[in-house]
């Protein structure tokens, strides 16, 4: 199914529409060598998780991206931080789940602000080696209803060789899905869940 692109859409993602635009410029997309087609952001406190938002910085290492609208493809310049190593020099397979949920949803997100990941499926293909050049690769399968359905790829940059391969399952919420999960987490702890 082809989605319409983000820029025609007005419902769910306009709030990035601006800082897209802005972020799309030349010398950004010289500094990372990618070719005209593709839009780059850079991760400056835009569409980072509440944590990183300080720092403006991805703390899974995931530090650029770039989208092609046409393709509906996502890339991404990835660095596994020394501190989610696994085995001796490679990343622990949580943080390519991590990594993998990141480039995943920040695709489906250049269409839909608000989703939240219901499903994500890993094939931990090789072992990822922490401190080397990765890259993500992701595009959007489907659309039904809420339900948008992506996959994505885990690389070795210097060769491009698969990694870990994801699919994922993703639900468009609504403003108020934060709201609802504060008021049932305080129900909870009143009724101790019996409620
Ligand atoms: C704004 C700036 C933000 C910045 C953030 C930057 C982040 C960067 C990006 C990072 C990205 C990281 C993002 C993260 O990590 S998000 C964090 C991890 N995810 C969560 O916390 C989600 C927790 N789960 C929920 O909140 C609810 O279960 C949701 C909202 C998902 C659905 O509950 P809700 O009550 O709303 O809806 P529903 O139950 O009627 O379901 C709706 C439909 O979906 C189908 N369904 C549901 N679940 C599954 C399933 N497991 N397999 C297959 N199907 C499933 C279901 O059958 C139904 O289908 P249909 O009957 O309609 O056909």
């Amino acid at each position: 199914m082809t989605l319409a692109s983000p820029r025609t859409k007005n419902n769910h993602n306009c709030l990035f529409t601006e800082r897209r635009i802005l972020l799309c410029c030349a010398p950004y997309k010289e500094s990372i060598g990618v070719e005209a087609a593709w839009r780059t952001r850079i991760r400056d406190g835009d569409r980072l998780c509440t944590e990183c938002v300080p720092r403006g910085a991805c703390k899974f290492g995931v530090s650029v991206l770039a989208f092609d609208d046409a393709a509906q493809h996502m890339r991404s310049t990835i660095l596994c931080p020394a501190a989610y190593e696994g085995g001796p020099g490679v990343a622990h397979g949580g943080w390519v789940c991590a990594a993998l949920d990141e480039v995943l949803g920040q695709t489906v997100m250049e269409y839909h602000a608000r989703v939240v990941t219901a499903n994500l499926s890993v094939d931990f293909r090789l072992p990822v080696p922490v401190g080397e050049a990765l890259t993500g690769h992701a595009w959007i399968d489907a659309l039904d209803g809420r339900k948008v359905r992506a996959t994505g790829e885990l690389r070795l940059a210097a060769s491009d060789a698969v990694l870990a391969r994801a699919t994922g399952l993703f639900i468009i919420i609504d403003p108020a899905h934060y709201v609802r999960h504060a008021d049932w987490l305080a129900q909870q702890k009143v009724t101790g869940g019996t409620a």
